[in-house]
């Protein structure tokens, strides 16, 4: 791994404190950092370089999955970490930033290879770049990085504007998006399940697999970003981005090797094959919601509407679900659903593969009817997989019924979706992070949706908080003759 420098905007903010000062320090901790690195923080806070370590041991104390309890290791991690306060807006304070860094470079005789990570609100991404480009910051002998934070833009429009922006300071290849889901270790580790398996890759078409199935459910409201969610609300905030990316890694085809420029490649022909949907027609295939008061494991909880910062009469959808095809010969006549919603019953990212159950009828004579065979990946909070097959219950006079066969590991201190993208984007490997092709073809499909959002042209359900979301989510697919499974929990696991 190469010397670098990494220059966080944002190191003051939120996601710093949460997310990425940990992910470096887990890094770190695992030899995964160049041997010699520079890191600058820029914020306008007034904090000294004292106070900005302060701020990140904080940081490591309560937010990171190792906590720092060598001293001596925390002061080696600490030892190359510098604050320079600079409003973003402002150009003249670049050529402070650039010198700042050349002092470094030059003290550790790093070569010029900078990674500059924008973990500001989303008004400030072209500004920065801009200012990168003009300051002489991205004029480097070495390598530059541009790592990038969601969201990527608020429609199509406005996503094409940005990227013409950034593009003016940096090529596509190098341009990190993050979109942390694809960081997510079950999420990476579709790639393998798919691939590395030749059993399940002969079962991954139409001749085998009835409907795939997508959730995110959340039982988090809005909490304190109503100001942003407000005008996002679901689509744009879990569905343009996290659901299409994890319905491109199930949907892709095999790459003809493992590379980034392969598996994108794959990715990007699943969204070029994905049905588009017409406005006037969005109400047949997408599901909205909205929640209103309830219980979530017996606390009782607010509505939507009623959250500090949301609008009284708010039509922000917290719920999506839809049904998509993708035109392409292995997936003809195979659904794909998503759904993502807040405050729902419970905290579950899973991707559930139903196959087809062709031997529905053959224990007619028996009254029996064996379930459709499910493998179900679980991405989130625990990462697993397994296999719903059909049994004889010796206990039960021989009766049918489903248990599910668990392969998960019990893999402790697993990386982070965040630890893993930073480690990746260090290297320089692309794969987990999002092309342009791919985001732009995720608002090409989105836009419509959004239009008849705007204009009202389907129903806000209202769904009670703690609930599987509206009761037209439950009879989108029914129209199929499928459901929703695992929404009454887990089937019996074998032991
Ligand atoms: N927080 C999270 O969990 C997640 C955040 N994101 C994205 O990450 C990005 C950052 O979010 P978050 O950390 O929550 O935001 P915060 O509001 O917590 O932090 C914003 C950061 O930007 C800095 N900043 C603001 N204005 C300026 C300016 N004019 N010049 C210099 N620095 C400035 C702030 O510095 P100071 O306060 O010192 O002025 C602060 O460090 C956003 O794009 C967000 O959408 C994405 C996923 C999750
Ligand atoms: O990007 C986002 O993701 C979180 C959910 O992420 P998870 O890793 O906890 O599944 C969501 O709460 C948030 O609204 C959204 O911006």
């Amino acid at each position: 791994m190469e010397s670098m420098t990494f220059v966080l905007f944002g190191a003051t903010g939120d996601l710093a404190k949460r997310k990425i000062f940990p992910a470096l320090y887990n890094l770190f901790s695992d030899d995964k950092l160049p041997p010699v690195y520079s890191v600058v923080g820029i914020g306008r806070k007034e904090f000294t370089d004292v106070e900005f370590k302060t701020f990140i041991e904080q940081s490591l104390q309560t937010f990171s999955r190792r906590k720092p309890e060598d001293n001596s290791k925390l002061e080696s991690f600490l030892r190359t970490f510098r604050y320079c306060r600079l409003d973003v807006t402002e150009k003249e304070g670049y050529q402070s930033l650039l010198k700042k860094i050349q002092e470094r470079e030059q003290e550790f005789g790093i070569p010029e290879n900078r990674m500059f990570y924008l973990s500001v609100a989303p008004e400030f991404f072209d500004v920065i770049a801009l200012n990168i480009k003009e300051s002489g910051l991205g004029a480097t002998k070495g390598w530059k990085r541009l790592i990038i934070e969601k969201p990527f833009g608020h429609d199509l429009k406005s996503a094409q504007d940005l990227n013409n922006k950034l593009s003016q300071a940096f090529e596509e290849n190098e341009i990190y998006r993050i979109d942390h889901y694809l960081g997510k270790p079950m999420v990476q580790n579709l790639e393998a399940l798919g691939f590395a398996n030749p059993v399940l890759r002969t079962l991954w078409n139409n001749q085998h697999i009835a409907n795939v199935q997508i959730t995110a459910s959340e039982t988090v409201g809005v909490e304190e970003r109503a100001s942003y969610y407000d005008h996002a609300g679901a689509i744009r905030d879990m569905v343009q981005n996290h659901m299409l990316q994890m319905l491109m890694m199930t949907a892709m085809h095999l790459p003809k090797q493992i590379t980034a420029q392969d598996i994108r490649h794959e990715k990007r022909k699943v969204m070029e094959s994905l049905r588009p949907l017409q406005k006037a027609d969005v109400g047949n295939h997408v599901v909205r919601g909205q929640y209103g008061p309830g219980k979530i494991n017996d606390y009782t909880v607010i509505g939507y509407r009623e959250e500090p910062g949301v609008d009284v009469s708010s039509m922000t959808d917290t719920f999506v679900a839809a049904r998509l095809w993708i035109d392409d010969p292995s997936w003809e006549g195979v659904p794909f659903y998503i759904r993502t919603g807040k405050r729902m019953r419970e905290k579950s990212t899973r991707i559930v593969i139903e196959f087809k159950n062709t031997v529905k009828d053959l224990y007619i004579a028996q009254n029996e009817s064996p379930v459709p065979n499910l493998l179900i990946i679980q991405v989130n909070p625990h990462e697993g997989v397994s296999l719903q097959l059909n049994r004889k219950n010796p206990l039960k006079s021989g009766h049918i019924e489903p248990v599910t066969v668990d392969f998960t590991s019990n893999t402790k201190d697993v990386p982070e979706a965040y630890e893993l993208l930073l480690f990746d984007a260090v290297r320089g490997d692309s794969t987990f992070f999002a092309h342009w092709k791919e985001v732009e073809l995720s608002w090409k499909w989105v836009q419509p949706v959004l239009e008849a959002f705007e204009e009202n042209l389907l129903p806000l359900h209202q769904y009670p908080a703690g609930s599987d979301g509206p009761e037209a989510s439950r009879q989108l697919l029914e129209e199929d003759g499928f459901q929703w499974w695992l929404d009454k929990g887990p089937v019996k696991v074998l032991t």
